[in-house]
């Protein structure tokens, strides 16, 4: 079967960074429009909103610099607008070499916001695309509204396609801008599209208001259209777009007959670095990317994984560069402890596999979080074995947090006999005995792994006089990992997690 190729285009630099709160720096900008496209493979990105600001402008040009070296310049789109040319201006002396114009999809638009006729607007338009093509810049058209235009104006969209049928404009794109289609009407409304204009290329650019972006896009490509717009981890205005990952993971496993070139395994790695530079934390429960989408909590799941992947789907966890885990809490059976234990490399008899799974189910009960890591503790302390033993030990420490100085601290620490003291200041006083352990591992021409992830809470519901549990998240060259600590003090269980973490590596 010869497969229907659908282009991506990654919008996450511009539509995305309408998310609240979320602004990237230009070498933020270009890192990401980098793996977007050379590790991720999409077709085409769209990076900025022209005359935004002058940062924009330099982020805009630096990346057009680097495309232009790297043969990259007409897949690197910029929104512009029906300006009288004040775009087409920006556009060039960055660099940029094709513009998708933001026009109006709507008669409800047109009149109530442009407050212009379709024949003023029209004529506006076609001097706008005339002067890009005269500067070699590729025209694209965002009929914005579009979905309510179809709702509402069906014979004002008509009009203007028909008018674009006589401009110099490569792509129709349509965007439901305030996320209201249905998936049938967008089966319904881009099928009637591509039957009145077959010739016509055809981008489809949804919006998750109603959550139903993902299944909008399925019906999209259903229908025929010829590209989607996406964001990384669902980013942009209100609600975001469609969701890079779910999408590419419908269109792959539900739509044989159409092909994408998006590289499925660099999703995960690409999400992470966005949501590290954006700010914007990936829920827990999103598909693909989420911290917990791959993880087995009740005992019968990883049970059923170990007799014939009874609880598999076809959202393998490898295919997007990730890993199966089973959660240990209230609900984790002596399957979950076992498959921890596997990756340890530890095993226990049946016995001491109940009373170490009784352990971690009454911690579950006290709403503590049970880490992998943790395993080894809680088996020499319920079996009393002497299976761990701490080859580091922080032995003392005094910590310093006074107004108008930098915090401080002293730390004495113990590694296989050896005694060692430092001494630093940081940012905090966490950040303080990190610098002075730092130091102590530095004498030891040893690197500490990095830290990647920092979360104090106190249990749901308790008092200010709760304990607190810190998880921290570490990554080294081979892989990454948690520990936890738990103390009355922010700072202590801190550093409770990390004594736990010098032990591991
Ligand atoms: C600015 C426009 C193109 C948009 O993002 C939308 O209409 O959704």
């Amino acid at each position: 079967m010869v497969k229907r190729k659908i282009e991506i285009m990654d919008t996450t630099l511009r539509d995305g960074e309408q998310t609240s709160g979320v602004s990237f720096s230009a070498s933020e900008k270009l890192t990401i429009a980098q793996l977007l496209l050379e590790e991720l493979h999409v077709d085409r990105v769209e990076i900025a909103s022209a005359r935004v600001s002058d940062g924009e402008f330099q982020a805009v040009k630096t990346i057009m610099d680097w495309a232009s070296q790297n043969g990259y310049t007409n897949r690197i789109e910029v929104l512009s607008f029906v300006d009288n040319g004040v775009s087409i201006n920006w556009m060039l002396n960055a660099g940029v070499k094709v513009q998708n114009l933001l026009t109006k999809g709507s008669l409800n638009h047109l009149t109530h916001q442009l407050k212009k006729t379709a024949e003023q607007h029209f004529e506006e338009i076609a001097a706008v695309i005339a002067l890009a093509t005269q500067n070699q810049i590729e025209t694209n058209v965002y009929l914005e509204d579009w979905s309510n235009g179809m709702r509402n104006s069906k014979d004002y969209v008509f009009q203007f396609l028909d008018f674009l049928g006589q401009q110099s404009v490569k792509r129709v794109l349509l965007p439901d801008t305030l996320g209201v289609l249905t998936p049938s009407e967008t089966y319904e409304y881009i099928a009637e599209l591509k039957s009145k204009y077959p010739k016509v290329h055809f981008d489809f650019h949804a919006h998750n208001d109603y959550d139903l972006s993902t299944a909008n896009v399925l019906e999209a490509v259903k229908a025929g259209i010829d590209g989607l717009h996406l964001t990384v981890n669902g980013m942009g205005e209100r609600a975001g777009n469609a969701p890079m990952a779910s999408a590419v993971a419908v269109i792959n496993d539900f739509l044989p007959e159409v092909k994408i070139s998006l590289k499925e395994s660099s999703i995960f790695k690409v999400s992470k670095l966005v949501e590290t530079f954006s700010g914007i934390r990936i829920p827990a429960n999103k598909p693909i990317v989420g911290d917990n989408v791959f993880t087995q909590t009740a005992g019968i799941h990883a049970d059923g994984d170990n007799k014939n992947n009874l609880y598999f789907n076809d959202l393998l966890p490898e295919r997007f560069g990730r890993k199966r885990t089973y959660a240990l809490g209230k609900t984790s059976g002596k399957a979950n402890i076992e498959k921890n234990l596997q990756e340890l490399g530890l095993k226990l008899n049946d016995e001491d596999l109940k009373k170490v799974t009784q352990r971690v189910i009454e911690l579950g009960d006290k709403k503590e979080t049970v880490t992998k890591e943790d395993l080894p503790y809680i088996i020499s302390d319920v079996l009393d074995s002497k299976l761990y033993e701490e080859k580091v030990t922080v032995q003392s420490y005094v910590l310093t947090h006074a107004k108008g100085l930098r915090p401080s601290a002293t730390i004495s620490v113990s590694i296989e006999g050896e005694h060692f003291e430092e001494n630093a200041q940081g940012d905090g006083q966490f950040d303080a005995f990190m610098n002075a352990l730092n130091k102590v591992y530095a004498k030891k021409k040893l690197h500490l792994p990095k830290l990647i992830d920092y979360a104090v809470r106190i249990a749901p519901g308790s008092d200010s006089d709760a304990l607190c549990e810190a998880i921290i998240t570490w990554e080294t060259d081979k892989k990454s990992f948690k520990t936890r600590g738990l103390d009355s003090d922010q700072t202590v269980c801190a550093i409770k997690a990390t004594q736990k973490m010098l032990n591991i590596i």
